[in-house]
């Protein structure tokens, strides 16, 4: 198997190198009543990879990401997670089994403030009882203690210490988008689902935003995988690339295979975007 260990920045070795399949997509069919979404996918993601899912509007890149996530369950074709296989995935399970999203539009508490959302983010972790927070019991506090060292880790790593008390509501978008990595990360993801982290972003926040994926990738070792429309910034970062073009998959390989194939090509770079 082709290990690749050279990490994000040229000449340094990757802490994750990226090892097996930890998510492996076979034959995945879904059908919105006569529409199509996705015809007979197949690929898989590996441990600690950057992965992209590119491909034109309708091509099918936000269905693939929730049969994924488990919010569309798919009439055909089967999921397997560590090698252990679901038939029907569901957003609980999929929680369970480590893995975390962020939307295309952005889900945070908007009056809350920036701790508060990524604390938000430790729910799988918290068990005391409406009963046990009002009272402040040891369990309550002690989840609570723990949720804000995590979620303050998270703060410092993401470089937002001045807006922790901030309201989300207040923040400009692109910090708004980091704010929503940050709830992600609270969760401990081992697979990170990303749905166009950077659209609607000027080049310097897409340029933060990039950076902040691959220090989470190297740092945590995070695997990740990502829906982005603007082809740079997927050449740049991501590890490998799979191509959907009207629910079917044309392409699948490095961002230099990807560049060089011409049904590729043909459905996808030479169209303007
Ligand atoms: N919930 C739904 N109900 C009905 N049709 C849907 C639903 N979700 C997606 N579709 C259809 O499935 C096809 C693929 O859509 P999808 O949103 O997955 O594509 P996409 O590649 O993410 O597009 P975009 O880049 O525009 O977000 C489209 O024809 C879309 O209209």
């Amino acid at each position: 198997m082709n290990v690749v260990t050279q990490s994000h920045i040229p000449g340094v070795e990757r802490a994750y190198p990226i090892g097996e399949p930890i998510l492996e997509l076979d034959s995945i069919s879904l059908r919105f009543g006569g529409v199509q979404a996705l015809t007979n996918i197949s690929f898989d993601i590996r441990e600690h990879e950057v992965r992209a899912i590119i491909g034109p509007n309708g091509a099918g890149k936000s269905s693939m990401l929730n049969v994924i996530g488990g919010l569309y369950t798919p009439q055909d074709g089967t999921i397997r997670f560590r090698g252990e296989k679901f038939a029907n995935m569901t957003p609980g399970k999929a929680a369970r089994l480590g893995i975390a999203r962020t939307f295309q539009n952005i889900a945070l508490f908007k009056r809350m403030t920036v701790l508060e959302n990524i604390m938000a983010g430790r729910r799988l972790f918290t068990h005391a009882n409406f009963l046990e927070v009002a009272l402040q019991l040891p369990r309550a506090r002690r989840e609570e203690l723990e949720s804000r060292e995590k979620a303050e880790e998270i703060i410092e790593f993401l470089e937002i210490q001045q807006i922790r008390k901030t309201q989300v509501s207040r923040l400009p978008y692109g910090l708004q988008k980091r704010v929503e990595l940050g709830r992600a990360l609270a969760a401990e993801p081992q697979i990170l689902l990303l749905d166009e982290p950077m659209a609607g972003m000027n080049v310097e926040e897409k340029q933060d935003m990039c950076r902040f994926i691959l220090d989470v990738n190297d740092h945590y070792g995070t695997t990740m995988v990502l829906i982005e429309h603007d082809m740079g910034v997927v050449m740049d970062i991501s590890d490998r690339v799979v191509v959907l073009d009207y629910g079917k998959k044309i392409g699948d390989g490095s961002p230099a295979e990807v560049r060089s194939n011409q049904d590729v090509i043909d459905a996808y770079l030479g169209v303007a975007h």
